[in-house]
């Protein structure tokens, strides 16, 4: 018998429609990939502050801070990397359902991965980010330390290294932190999330 025979969905007399209206403006998850070091996390970061201060509701979800708490069974081998997206994918739709804008700063390096969360959300909202740095400036850059750690043969399989990065097909958005500065990458994520109608709510 398939788990979910016995399992019925309890539908909420408030929609997601509602929840915007609310809000005053749409909601929608913007999915952010990249190897590690590329600046996922700090562009993030910087993105939330800007759509906070014009009112809309937002939320950080980030690798490191998940993998202590929901994901912190989970390891780096392909099948966990998978869960682990899987469940951060779940988690976007339901914080979507609530009305929010989502910032997900995940390597998530499975194409496959990232379009299974793709075809789980509406049209509309997923919203993929291609943070595109080349693997010389994440370990010129090197912010936790940890391809000094690869260097030195304390981490293996680790991603862009000896362990796979999928680069995106079609993203919605490719940032370059290679040439572009911080504030250049989050004004161009602000640029595409304006002419969507994200900005709507003045
Ligand atoms: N082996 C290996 N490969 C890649 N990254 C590693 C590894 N081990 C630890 N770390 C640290 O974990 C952070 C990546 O977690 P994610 O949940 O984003 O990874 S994944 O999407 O499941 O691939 C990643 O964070 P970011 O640097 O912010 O990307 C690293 O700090
Ligand atoms: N143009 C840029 N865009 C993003 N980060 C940059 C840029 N230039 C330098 N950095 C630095 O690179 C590092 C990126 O680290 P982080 O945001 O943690 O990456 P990730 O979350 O992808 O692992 C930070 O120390 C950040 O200050």
């Amino acid at each position: 018998m398939a788990e979910s025979e016995n399992i019925k969905w309890h539908h909420s007399k408030v929609t997601k429609e509602q929840r915007r209206d609310l809000n005053n403006h749409r909601s929608a998850v913007i999915w952010f990939t990249g190897l590690s070091g590329s600046g996922k996390s700090t562009i993030s970061v910087e993105l939330e502050k800007e759509l906070y201060q014009l009112g809309i509701r937002t939320y950080c979800l980030d690798g490191d801070n998940i993998r202590h708490g929901l994901n912190k069974d989970l390891g780096f081998g392909p099948d966990d990397r998978k869960e682990n997206i899987r469940r951060i994918g779940e988690v976007s739709k339901l914080m979507t359902e609530a009305g929010l804008v989502i910032l997900a700063a995940f390597i998530s390096p499975y194409r496959s991965d990232r379009d299974e969360i793709r075809k789980m959300m509406e049209s509309g909202e997923f919203i993929e980010v291609f943070v595109d740095a080349s693997i010389e400036t994440c370990k010129s850059r090197d912010p936790k330390g940890l391809y000094k750690k690869v260097r030195a043969g304390e981490i293996t399989g680790f991603t862009g290294i000896d362990a796979p990065y999928e680069v995106p097909v079609n993203p919605e958005i490719t940032v370059n932190t290679d040439t572009e500065s911080i504030e250049e990458s989050v004004q161009s994520i602000m640029s595409y999330l304006k002419t969507n109608g994200f900005l709507d709510n003045d």
